[in-house]
């Protein structure tokens, strides 16, 4: 693999492949936003693989302010996306920009410490083409969080709402993490999202908040993936709630459509990290990043011991597969 480019571009690898690969590499090229070819993503992946021993099976991208979420693995390696040839680089405060490796639970894990956004002028696809990384290197289970404006009236700053579904409004807007070539080494052209969030999961991390005592303050609904990076209106904020989303944010939706697509299981959860005006005289302050960092960080420690636990039940139940 050649070195990096300014801004995490591709460059064109090693030129290994057969013609098909060749004709779909020249497509990828030809559009007018260059994504991630399947050789690019694997020498990635390669390059990972040979500087740790670790083969994760649990991969988790961790939220705004929630990058200690990954402070519990232990016998770690980690990279900074700036080091790893033709990675796109965090420009945004709350993300570290590193990638994890270790155990969580005794769990071999990869942990990416703040994760990239449409608004940052990537691409969907290269939003969440490190996904496709961590399929490469072994990972079956995606573990997302973010950091969201609450719509739902029950939900207060500092809430944890379980993702149960999302509505992809981005792709309504014929914007997606899939569109172009499919490469069917990743998944089929026409991936199904029915059960995108994993049910068994959902109830295991409801049973957890319950061990854990807070069950009051968490909740199970559905996200949204706006492009941002300016926060929603008024008028957006309710026709939102009228489509029946409970929390805006500005990620994960493609990360998960990239997950199912090569048949991960999913779960994620986002944190409330303030709650959408829905009157224009509204008591809530105006949404702003400070505060989102700031609950984030405020609350890191109950997000990292839910994930925790719901990672301790994957690796009880993988011992007894
Ligand atoms: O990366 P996430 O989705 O946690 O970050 C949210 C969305 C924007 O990046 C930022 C807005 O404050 O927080
Ligand atoms: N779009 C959006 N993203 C967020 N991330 C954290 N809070 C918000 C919010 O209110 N809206």
């Amino acid at each position: 693999m050649t070195g990096k480019k300014a801004n995490g571009s591709c460059n064109v690898a090693k030129n290994t492949s057969n013609d098909s690969d060749n004709e779909n590499r020249n497509v990828y090229y030809a559009m007018e936003k260059p994504t991630y070819a399947y050789d690019d993503i694997k020498a990635i992946a390669d390059y990972l693989m040979e500087r740790t021993p670790v083969r994760p099976k649990i991969g988790i991208i961790c939220g705004s302010g929630l990058n200690s979420l990954a402070d519990s693995i232990t016998n770690t390696q980690s990279f900074d996306y700036e080091n790893i040839p033709n990675f796109p680089v965090s420009t945004v405060e709350g993300h570290v920009g590193r990638m994890i490796f270790g155990y969580l639970e005794n769990m071999p894990v990869m942990a990416m410490q703040g994760r990239f956004h449409y608004y940052e002028g990537y691409p969907l696809a290269k939003c969440s083409m490190p996904v496709r990384v961590m399929k490469l290197m072994g990972v079956q289970y995606l573990m997302a969080t973010n950091a969201a404006g609450g719509l739902n009236p029950k939900y207060k700053v500092g809430d944890i709402m379980i993702m149960r579904d999302h509505i992809n409004m981005m792709g309504f807007a014929g914007n997606s993490p899939l569109q172009g070539p499919n490469d069917p080494r990743f998944g089929p052209r026409f991936p199904p999202m029915t059960n995108a969030y994993n049910a068994h999961l959902i109830s295991v991390a409801h049973k957890m908040a319950k061990e854990m005592g807070i069950s009051h303050e968490v909740h199970e609904g559905v996200y949204t993936c706006l492009g941002g990076p300016n926060y929603e209106t008024v008028a957006e904020l309710k026709m939102l709630r009228i489509l029946g989303v409970d929390a805006v944010g500005m990620s994960t939706v493609h990360e998960v459509i990239t997950a199912r697509h090569c048949d991960m299981t999913v779960f994620a959860f986002s944190l409330i990290t303030n709650i959408g005006a829905l009157e224009y005289d509204s008591s809530e302050d105006e949404a702003n990043h400070e505060e989102v960092v700031m609950v984030g960080k405020s609350r890191q420690s109950i997000c990292g011991q839910l994930m925790c636990r719901v990672i301790k039940e994957i690796a009880k139940e993988c011992q007894t597969k």
